[in-house]
């Protein structure tokens, strides 16, 4: 008898996959959808309750973690050959693998190919017409779709797969096998992308005729290969699920003993198409699709010349708890500024400033330091170099400290802790300190490795010293440009300004932006216009680490996006469109698949109630954060239907758009206002608008609507206890009891429970509360009275009725 491994993970608590990475450790085979021997689940348990658990690992981070998976592949796949075919075989579909020996010229393969395909064409059942348009979308097709039809069927249920490693068993070792491998698939990628890019053969195209198709299928027959998977880098589960030929069921079914609870339209991620692969034992080689249209990629590719590199501004963001002085720290670093370099200068908020110590120059984000910013921190830790997490020296580590500290190791972003608030008398630095060494972060003078620096927003003690400690770390990290080469810079703000259009706040990463240079930026595009620094002053050109706020956009960029100076108006253009057909392409492509699983799933849905709302605010960023935050304000009974969401006032069309969804959605304003026309209208139609100038009201108030649409908690109080001593039958009426109330006080509307020998034996209302003949609205302990029991006639001498209230109580809508 056998055990699966996860039972053994249940019993012990743990994910299936940790039960594996046990047994690895002390030398056993496990998988997680696999079965152990009793002796061997023995071992694991007595292993992991001995302490020998593996240590819980922080995630490695992004590269180490794509390093380890790359270094297994080879053995991986190895292994996954030993049985592949028995694997496959078993499969519903009955799908057929067979292996082939001989190397085939690139060429060859290449024709035998597109001839297959043309045969796949005739044989595979065909697809679903998908939405159109029609001829663009031929042209245009998605790689993830030529993936999915590269499994070459030869005959009906028989896939072919290719075994692009078979022919280099002859290798010295695993690097060269998988180096070859990985070029070699990357190649043909290439080839198959250039070549045949996007459009499936029809069958009476390349020249077949059934004679050279059945000549090739004896041939690949013999000839034929296990064949790697390609798979896009982002897939979804069902897609994921294609791709490898597998039942959508068991794919979910082996994320969830790996611990993840995935729906069928949920992104996978790489890691996870790793392990799956694994699992499986498929061989898979993950790409990524944009890689091709990816202008910044592009950018990245052209190395600087060393001797054109120069030192850059280091660019620094301030994280931290609410309330812990993140915007009383910015203000008193800006103000220090403002005072004693450039006195009387107005400062402009443009989301980012630049501040001058000991002649070097620093920049700073000024992103707003809520936890509904989250993802903008996310995003601005990616521009950031150095990110400051503000501690309250009176307060301690708290919930978002922890988030700011995971966001910077996330980003893999050094960090220097700036312990706030010491002029208070009930500051305890110290408790900081010990409150971080404990998660690890040490302070340098306790023999660790980040820098703390004690500081007061409020009276300006340390800010020097923490200027100085970000320059010290800056000049560390050696952070150098190339001043001489076209600008990439990133977008940290952006919104629509009358009379100037699309603004947005940049920061350049490398080279210069100069005034009139043509740009790319994520789905937008533009020539810029103008250019001004954080002190209003207009610019001609903005240095590597200098942010500015610029015009000349096309359309609102969103914070994030990357902006990429390029040669041309035109180029700018082209690759903009190219980039932004790719995405909405790629969006199509991935929409639900509407299945038998999915109306239910809507049917389901629709016991789900749904807030529907229109959110409006005065920057992209806040639009983005506000999605972010109310996305997460579901639970099984209630969620928030982001409708419509943009930048700036709220329009009559806003207005309008409300009252056509069903129920009417409310609409949500943060720093923006309604015009008259929108408020008119509103009032007309009957429309909510609520503005906000504090996110946390906004979400709050949210989390109140969503509470109005739970069912209310109803909750019993039992009024009174009461036994019946005698039972009279009144003609036409039924059975009155003659009751003494023990204990409590009935009441006329009261409902009932009769009891009879500790047993609930009718459950209903009062039908009629008497004392002697009179109607009364209570009778209180002690007192006798009459009673009659909806719809019960069978009262008994001896039986005991417990009256009770129903409480409804609001449900507060907890999250
Ligand atoms: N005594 C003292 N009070 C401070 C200091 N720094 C900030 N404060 C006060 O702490 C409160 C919160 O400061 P903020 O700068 O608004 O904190 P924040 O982290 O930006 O808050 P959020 O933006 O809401 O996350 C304000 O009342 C400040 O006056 C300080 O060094 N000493």
């Amino acid at each position: 008898m056998k055990i699966k491994v996860s039972e053994v993970a249940r019993e012990l608590g743990l994910k299936a996959k940790e039960v594996v990475d046990i047994a690895k450790e002390i030398g056993i085979e496990a998988k997680t959808r696999g079965e152990i021997s009793p002796m061997d689940a023995a071992k694991i348990q007595e292993y992991f309750l001995n302490g020998g658990k593996k240590e819980e690992k922080p995630k490695p981070k992004k590269e180490e973690a794509k390093k380890e998976v790359k270094e297994e592949k080879p053995q991986r796949r190895r292994r996954s050959r030993g049985s592949f075919n028995d694997l496959v075989k078993k499969t519903q579909k009955g799908i057929e693998v067979v292996k082939k020996a001989e190397p085939k010229p690139e060429l060859e393969k290449k024709e035998e190919k597109q001839e297959i395909q043309a045969e796949t064409q005739k044989s595979k059942p065909k697809p679903k017409p998908k939405p159109q348009p029609a001829k663009k979308r031929e042209e245009k097709e998605l790689q993830i779709n030529v993936d999915l039809a590269d499994m070459d069927v030869i005959e009906e249920n028989q896939v072919e797969l290719l075994d692009l490693y078979f022919n280099d068993l002859n290798l010295k070792n695993d690097e060269e096998l998988e180096e070859k491998a990985k070029t070699k698939t990357q190649q043909q990628q290439q080839k198959q992308k250039k070549t045949q890019p996007v459009k499936r053969k029809k069958p009476s195209e390349g020249g077949i005729t059934k004679e050279t198709a059945k000549k090739k299928k004896k041939k690949k027959k013999k000839d034929a290969e296990i064949k790697t998977i390609v798979i896009p880098k982002e897939v979804r589960v069902y897609e994921f699920a294609e791709a490898i030929n597998k039942p959508l069921e068991e794919v979910i079914e082996a994320l969830r003993e790996l611990g993840e609870e995935r729906d069928k339209n949920d992104f996978l991620g790489e890691e996870y198409i790793e392990t799956l692969a694994e699992e499986f034992e498929i061989p898979v080689e993950v790409y990524d699709p944009l890689a091709e249209f990816d202008y910044v990629k592009k950018y990245d590719s052209v190395e600087d010349d060393e001797n054109d590199l120069v030192e850059r501004p280091p660019i620094v963001t301030i994280m931290g708890h609410v309330d812990h002085g993140k915007t009383s720290l910015l203000d008193r670093i800006r103000n220090s500024r403002v005072a004693a370099k450039e006195a009387g200068g107005i400062t402009q908020h443009i989301g980012a400033y630049m501040v001058e110590k000991d002649g070097k120059k620093i920049t700073f984000i000024d992103t707003p330091g809520h936890e509904a910013f989250t993802e903008m921190r996310a995003r601005g830790a990616q521009v950031t170099d150095i990110a400051i997490i503000v501690v309250a020296a009176d307060d301690g580590v708290m919930p978002q400290t922890k988030e700011a500290i995971a966001h910077a190791q996330a980003a893999e972003v050094p960090f220097i802790v700036a312990v706030n608030k010491i002029d208070k008398p009930q500051a305890n630095p110290d408790l900081v300190k010990s409150q971080l060494a404990e998660m690890g972060i040490t302070p340098v003078e306790w023999g660790g490795e980040y820098e703390f620096v004690n500081v007061s927003a409020k009276t300006g003690e340390g800010i020097d010293d923490l200027l100085e400690t970000i320059l010290l770390q800056a000049e560390m990290m050696e952070l150098k440009a190339n001043p001489k080469r076209k600008a990439k810079a990133v977008v940290i703000e952006s919104r629509v300004e009358k009379g100037k259009g699309p603004v947005a706040t940049i920061i350049v990463k490398n080279g210069t932006l100069k005034k009139a240079d043509s740009f790319v930026c994520g789905k937008t595009y533009g020539r810029v216009r103008l250019m001004i620094d954080d002190l209003g002053k207009p610019k001609k050109e903005v240095l590597p680490g200098e942010p500015a706020e610029i015009t000349g956009f096309d359309e609102v960029p969103m914070a994030g996006d990357v902006l990429v100076a390029v040669e041309s108006d035109k180029i700018a253009k082209e690759t903009a469109e190219k980039w932004k057909e790719f995405l909405e392409e790629r969006e199509k492509s991935k929409s639900t698949k509407a299945t038998l699983e999915d109306l239910q799933k809507m049917i389901l849905e629709g016991e789900l109630k749904k807030l529907p709302v229109i959110v409006k605010a005065d920057t992209q960023g806040s639009v983005e954060a506000i999605k972010g935050s109310l996305a997460k304000l579901k639970n099984e009974e209630v969620k928030v239907d982001i409708i419509h969401s943009d930048v700036g006032a709220i329009t009559e069309n806003d207005v309008i758009l409300a009252k056509a969804s069903e129920p009417h959605a409310i609409i949500l304003g943060f720093n923006v206002r309604p015009t008259s026309g929108a408020k008119n209208k509103a009032k007309q139609e009957g429309i909510e608008i609520r503005t906000y100038s504090i996110i946390y009201d906004l979400i709050d108030d949210v989390k109140e609507l969503l509470s109005g649409l739970m069912t209310p908690k109803v909750t019993e109080e039992v009024t009174a206890t009461i036994e019946v001593r005698d039972v009279f039958m009144v003609p036409k009426v039924g059975a009155v009891a003659g009751c003494y109330v023990q204990d409590g006080v009935v009441h006329r509307g009261d409902f009932v429970r009769v009891i009879r020998d500790g047993v609930v034996i009718y459950d209903s209302k009062l039908a009629s509360l008497k004392r002697f003949k009179d109607d009364v609205k209570e009778v209180g302990k002690g007192f006798e009275c009459g009673i009659m029991v909806e719809g019960y006639n069978d009262v008994k001498v001896g039986d005991i009725l417990e009256t009770y209230r129903k409480i409804e109580e609001k449900a507060k809508f907890e999250g």
